[in-house]
């Protein structure tokens, strides 16, 4: 059976993008796109796609909620996956996970999962690094690291039927 992937991803500072690129190197043949610099290509040849974006106050960041609501009906056609890079974790991080696609889409999801969060000091702004300092907390962790573990359960999920 064909399983054509098509991992679509939104970063700031490159956790999401990181992420996207190890489930690529786990799924047979899926391409991945940038939706800050890449060029979407057309949904209707693939089968599943991923969907990954990064949490910043709260909300998943904005190219992806313009994604996801632009193909909202195309996407409900496809085996999908759903993930977020984030520094929360626990019920508010489920909370946030939630939230950030539209309910109908994140129901048919097959897989969703917090990948957990780097941070990069070399690349991160003065004003993103004050922030997080006021922000660290008991279940806001920050940067404690993509899991490894959740990205390679999400890929076995995402790849079954290839
Ligand atoms: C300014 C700022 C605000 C953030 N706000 C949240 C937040 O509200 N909830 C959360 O879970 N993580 C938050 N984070 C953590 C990011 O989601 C996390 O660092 C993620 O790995 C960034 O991924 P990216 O490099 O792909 O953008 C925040 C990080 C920064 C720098």
């Amino acid at each position: 059976m064909s399983n054509r992937i098509l991992i679509v991803y939104a970063s700031k500072y490159g956790c999401t993008e990181k992420a996207a690129l190890l489930l690529q190197a786990r799924l047979n043949a899926a391409e991945v796109v940038n939706l800050r610099t890449g060029k979407l290509p057309v949904l209707t040849g693939y089968d599943t796609v991923i969907l990954g974006g990064s949490i910043y106050y709260g909300r998943i960041r904005k190219e992806m909620t313009a994604f996801t609501a632009q193909h909202k009906q195309e996407l409900l056609t496809k085996r999908l996956g759903l993930f977020i890079c984030a520094g929360m974790t626990g019920e508010k991080g489920e909370e946030e996970l939630k939230q950030a696609y539209p309910e109908i889409i994140y129901n048919k999801a097959l897989a969703r999962e917090i990948m957990g969060d780097e941070i990069y000091p070399d690349r991160i702004s003065a004003l993103d690094k004050w922030i997080i300092r006021m922000v660290k907390g008991k279940e806001h962790k920050t940067g404690g690291g993509l899991s490894m573990d959740k990205l390679e359960r999400f890929a076995h999920t995402m790849s079954a039927g290839e």
